[in-house]
């Protein structure tokens, strides 16, 4: 697999060896002229969920060029622009913004949706309309509804194959009457393909991409291409994906997005840990028992059968988001906030993983996944899974990672729970109370609490627990916070180290040497997992519950 290791001198010897295709050269373009997001996919779950969406926040903030800026501030090697400041403007943070600032204008922007389902313009703009005004950041007022048949009207459909000529050759000539279209005398065109489609059709994509719908050179630009993960299906197929993609496309020219790293209370991790005095003396194993990070689904698989029995929860949440989270949590501090520098530190990390144990993995399936006529009936995927990680480290030694992901839980939630341990020499009989546990909570209703225990407010001395809370919606009331699709980063190094951790584990799910338990849809999961918690050292506290403060 490439290496980002020397990211923006890689990038650009990378340019010069490609001979002088002009659309590999990111170095002296244009940031100006036409725009064409090409969302390849569009019928799916992602599209109509988080793309479409996202653009449309963009499109509302006037900011619709910030994925394409951000994308392009990773190439100048720049710390990733987080150029939203939870308003409702770009602020142009990074010096590409900046320089970028007032000179893009939203109707120079256009966005093709293509898949195979033949469905019309309208079809596809119906699909997606309730997606946009659900949307987090929408107040759904008419206002709304009239800025999302604007957008709707950017959006243009294109039924094709994902390896045949005759549909990209149709989106080659849409692109092009847009672009035509739009340029100015001076104008350059550039062109962002999103697949928001299974990896497996990624190297037939990329190839028809290459074949019919690179930029035209004479208009100046640039072609990119942004990839979902899971990226692969293992260590060998992620290398093996690697470079199909690399022989067509420059390292500079492919984004890897993992959409859990644009969410802000993920973002906030390095500034928590790295900019306050509390956490640096605590944060390590004198102090920390356990450390949880968990994303739950109240849903099932919902019509994506297909493309998920393939993946299974681990490929599809735990190698890429939690392994992500888990990195932010347990690295070392970083020279700088450069992307080699968090890269670097979060390699480190992963190095450092010991090979998981079978004793301490749960996997479970939850009952009516093989209805989906989509899924295999004698499918071993798991739709569950708790897996304990272990850090051979001199910070981590002894603590338990526990990341667990499921879907048709009982509660739709992404959390960290770092808990503490036991209060030494405890004159409060604290025990009955439950231990210190720092929570973080990234999603829904973003918030930061520490549990605590207090003296029952009273004449008696006794002690109970209770939180300092950090709720966002409270504390940050009117302020919009972008959700991550806005937001884009990823790096090959990391992808590699973590296909390394699970990549074992995988091959025995693949092979039946590991079977998911049959789990209740509505439940906790398997209460095997419960059960490696406690085993792991995790104490529930009894009798408490984090109520979401009111506003
Ligand atoms: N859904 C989500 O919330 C998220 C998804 N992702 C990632 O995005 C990618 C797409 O996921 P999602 O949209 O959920 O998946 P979908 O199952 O909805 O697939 C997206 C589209 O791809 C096409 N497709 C599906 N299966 C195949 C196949 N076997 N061969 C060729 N084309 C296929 C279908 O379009 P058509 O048949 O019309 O061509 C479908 O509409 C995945 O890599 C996933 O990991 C990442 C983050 C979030
Ligand atoms: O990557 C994925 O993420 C979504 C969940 O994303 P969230 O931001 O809503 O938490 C998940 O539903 C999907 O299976 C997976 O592919």
């Amino acid at each position: 697999m490439e290496s980002n290791r020397s990211s923006t001198e890689g990038r650009r010897s990378s340019v010069s060896s490609e001979g002088d295709d002009p659309s590999l050269d990111n170095t002296n373009v244009s940031e100006t002229g036409s725009l064409s997001i090409i969302v390849l996919g569009a019928s799916g779950d992602l599209a109509k969920k988080k793309t479409f969406p996202a653009l449309f926040n963009l499109y509302q903030q006037e900011c619709l060029t910030t994925l394409v800026l951000i994308i392009t501030s990773l190439d100048e090697g720049a710390a990733p622009c987080i150029s939203l400041e939870g308003t409702t403007r770009c602020r142009g943070f990074c010096g590409v913004c900046k320089s970028l600032m007032g000179f893009l204008q939203s109707n120079e922007v256009h966005i093709f949706g293509y898949a195979r389902t033949k469905i019309s313009d309208d079809e596809l703009r119906d699909r997606i309309r309730g997606h946009l005004l659900q949307s987090k950041n929408s107040s759904s007022g008419s206002g709304e509804s009239e800025d999302a048949a604007k957008f709707l009207q950017l959006v243009k459909y294109i039924s094709g194959a994902y390896d045949g000529e005759e549909g990209f050759r149709l989106l080659d000539t849409a692109i092009y009457e847009h672009e035509v279209s739009k340029n100015t005398q001076d104008g350059s065109s550039r062109r962002l393909f999103y697949l928001a489609l299974p990896p497996s059709v990624y190297p037939s994509v990329c190839r028809m991409i290459k074949l019919f719908c690179m930029n035209k050179s004479d208009l100046g630009g640039w072609t990119r291409i942004v990839v979902e993960k899971p990226f692969g299906k293992d260590l060998k197929s992620a290398e093996a994906l690697s470079g199909q993609i690399g022989e067509l496309f420059g390292e500079e020219q492919i984004y890897r997005i993992d959409h859990y790293l644009g969410k802000e209370l993920v973002q906030n991790l390095l500034v928590l840990r790295f900019a306050n005095r509390f956490f640096y003396p605590l944060w390590n194993r004198d102090n920390i028992d356990s450390i949880q990070i968990v994303f739950r689904e109240d849903f099932g698989t919902e019509g994506r059968g297909g493309y998920f029995d393939e993946y299974g929860i681990i490929r599809d949440i735990i190698q890429n988001h939690l392994i992500q989270v888990l990195c932010l949590v347990a690295m070392e501090k970083p020279v700088s906030l450069t992307p080699e520098h968090i890269r670097d530190e979060k390699v480190k990390v992963l190095q450092s993983v010991v090979p998981i144990k079978d004793e301490e993995v749960v996997l479970g399936q939850y009952e009516g996944y093989k209805d989906d006529p989509t899924v295999p009936n004698d499918s071993n995927t798991p739709t569950f899974a708790t897996v304990v990680l272990r850090i051979h480290n001199e910070r981590w030694e002894g603590v338990p990672f526990v990341l667990k992901a499921g879907k048709a839980l009982n509660s739709r939630k992404a959390e960290i729970r770092v808990q503490f341990k036991e209060v030494p020499g405890d004159i409060f009989k604290c025990k009955k109370q439950g231990r210190n546990e720092f929570v973080i909570r990234l999603q829904p209703s973003e918030a930061m609490y520490m549990k605590l225990t207090v003296k029952q407010p009273g004449l008696e001395m006794s002690t109970t627990q209770s939180e300092l809370d950090l709720s966002y919606q409270q504390r940050y009331q009117g302020v919009q916070i972008p959700e991550a699709y806005e937001r884009l980063i990823l790096d090959t190094d990391e992808l590699k180290e973590a296909w390394e951790i699970f990549t074992p584990m995988l091959h025995r799910i693949d092979d039946g040497k590991l079977k998911p338990i049959l789990y209740k849809q509505g439940s906790r999961g398997p209460v095997e997992a419960d059960e490696l918690l406690a085993k792991a050292g995790y104490m529930q506290t009894h009798g408490y519950k984090w109520v979401q403060p009111n506003l």
